[in-house]
C-alpha cells in the first residue's frame, strides 16, 4: 500500500481521497410523477441542494481530503476514444434503430464535458431537436414518433450523487457493484467507464463488475481491517454477498466477511442507514437493529468458503474485529425520535478519522449522543439533500484512506 494513492482497508482510517457528486440538472428532472421511481422522496430545491453540497464537499477540503467530482472524471474518461465508445455503448442494449442512430450522431457532436452532462442529466426528445434539428430522420422509428416532447431519449440518473453505492474499495482495489433498481443500474456503467479509461486509475485491479448478482456499495462495510460486513436485502442479494465475498478473499486482505439481513424496506435500503462506524470501537446504530440484526459469518477455506452459523450481528462485529464494539444509538430510545433520525440520515455518518465523522446537523439528539460519547462531529447543512434519502457516507465514495 506504501506508494499507492489508493485502497481504503477500514471504514475510519484517515479519509485521503473521496469522490463526490455535485447534484445539478439531474435533479431537474424530478416531478411528482416520477420522483417515486427515481428513488427521491420530495422534490429538491436544486440550487440549494448545490450549496448544502458544496458545505459537504468544503468540510472534506478543510480537513485535508482530496475531492473528486464524477462529472470531471468522467469528462476526462470520456476524452479517450475507447471511453467515449463505451459510455455510449452502454445506452443501448439492443441492435441499431434510427432512434439510436440519430442520438449517436447528436452525441459524436459533443465535447466530452457536455457529453459526461447529457450521459447524467438525461435527454429529452424536445432537447434533441432544439440542439438537433435533424430530428427528422428517426421518423421511421416508431419510439421517436409516439414519445412527448418532454419525454427522456437518455433517462436521467438522479442518484448518482449517491456514489456509495456504484462502487467500493477494497484495500487492493475499486469493486464496480450491480446496481438493483432499474432507475440506478446505468450509474455503473458510467462508473466503469470512469475506472476503465481514466488515466488516474489506470493501475487499478478491478474487484467486481457491473453484470454480477445485486450488490450496493451502501451495504459494504469495513467494520475493522480484513471484516466487511455486507447487507443482504432490498440492494444486495445474497448471491452478490457471497460473490463480492469470494472476490474479497481472493485479495488476500479480507479474512472474514458478515452477512447481515436486513429488512427489505425503504427505510433501510441498505445497512449504512442502520449503522456506520464511528471510531475503531464506536458504531452508531438505530436501536432496535442492536438485538434484531443477526450475521452469518463466511471465511475462507482454501479456494471455497465456510458459511458459520448465525449470531448477533454486534456480537460477531466485535469478535471478528477483536475490539469490544460500543454501540451509540440513533436518537432517543423512543422510538419517534429515532425513527424520525434514522429515516433523516441520522447514523449515515462519514468518517474523516477515528472517532471524527460528518453528519447533517438536522439529526440534533444523535449528533449530541455521538459527542458524549467522545466522537467529533462536523455537521453540515441537508435539507434538501435528504430528500433522496442518504447522508454523508451515501454521498462520498472513499477511494483512499489511510491504513
Ligand atoms: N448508501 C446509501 N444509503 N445510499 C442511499 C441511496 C438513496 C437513493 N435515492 C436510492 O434509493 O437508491
Amino acid at each position: 500500500m506504501m506508494d499507492r494513492n489508493y485502497g481504503v482497508n477500514s471504514e475510519v482510517g484517515v479519509l485521503k481521497t473521496v469522490m463526490l457528486h455535485r447534484p445539478g440538472g439531474e435533479l431537474k428532472r424530478l416531478t411528482p410523477k416520477n420522483s417515486s421511481t427515481l428513488l427521491f422522496d420530495g422534490l429538491p430545491w436544486v440550487e440549494r441542494a448545490g450549496e448544502e453540497h458544496d458545505a459537504f464537499a468544503g468540510a472534506l477540503r478543510d480537513r485535508g481530503v482530496e475531492v473528486l467530482y464524477v462529472r470531471e472524471l468522467l469528462a476526462e474518461a470520456l476524452a479517450v476514444d475507447k471511453g467515449r465508445a463505451a459510455a455510449v455503448d452502454s445506452l443501448y442494449n439492443e441492435p441499431e434503430t434510427a432512434l439510436e442512430n440519430l442520438v449517436r450522431e447528436f452525441l459524436d457532436t459533443l465535447a466530452p464535458e457536455q457529453l459526461a452532462a447529457v450521459l447524467i442529466e438525461g435527454l429529452t426528445k424536445q432537447e434533441l431537436l432544439d440542439q438537433f434539428p435533424a430530428g427528422s430522420t428517426a421518423e421511421t422509428s416508431l419510439a421517436w414518433r409516439m414519445m412527448r416532447p418532454q419525454g427522456f431519449v437518455i433517462a436521467p440518473l438522479p442518484n448518482t450523487m449517491f456514489t456509495r453505492d456504484s462502487s467500493l474499495w477494497l484495500p487492493t482495489g475499486a469493486a464496480v457493484t450491480s446496481l438493483a433498481m432499474p432507475a440506478r443500474r446505468r450509474e455503473t456503467a458510467l462508473t466503469s467507464v470512469i475506472y476503465n479509461y481514466h488515466p488516474r486509475f489506470a493501475d487499478v485491479p478491478h474487484h467486481y463488475n457491473h453484470g454480477l448478482e445485486s450488490v450496493e456499495g451502501g451495504d459494504v462495510l469495513l467494520i475493522a481491517p480484513g471484516v466487511l460486513a455486507i447487507g443482504v436485502g432490498e440492494r444486495t442479494t445474497a448471491a452478490g454477498a457471497e460473490r463480492l465475498a469470494r472476490k474479497a478473499f481472493k485479495t488476500g486482505t479480507v479474512h472474514e466477511v458478515l452477512a447481515v439481513p436486513i429488512a427489505q424496506r425503504r427505510a433501510t435500503m441498505h445497512l449504512d442507514t442502520i449503522c456506520t462506524m464511528v471510531d475503531e470501537d464506536k458504531l452508531v446504530m438505530y436501536a432496535p437493529a442492536e438485538h434484531q440484526l443477526s450475521a452469518y459469518p463466511l471465511r475462507p477455506v482454501g479456494d471455497d468458503i465456510a458459511v458459520g452459523e448465525a449470531m448477533p450481528f454486534v456480537r460477531a462485529a466485535s469478535e471478528a474485529s477483536k475490539r469490544d464494539l460500543q454501540v451509540i444509538h440513533t436518537g432517543t430510545l423512543d422510538r419517534v425520535t429515532a425513527d424520525r433520525e434514522q429515516w433523516d440520515d441520522g447514523n449515515n455518518t462519514l468518517a474523516l478519522a477515528p472517532g471524527r465523522v460528518i453528519a447533517y446537523e438536522r439529526n440534533t439528539i444523535t449528533n449530541e449522543k455521538l459527542a458524549k460519547a467522545g466522537v467529533e462531529v462536523v455537521t453540515i447543512p441537508g435539507s434538501e439533500l435528504v430528500t433522496g434519502r442518504g447522508g454523508p457516507r451515501c454521498m462520498s465514495c472513499p477511494i483512499w484512506r489511510e491504513d
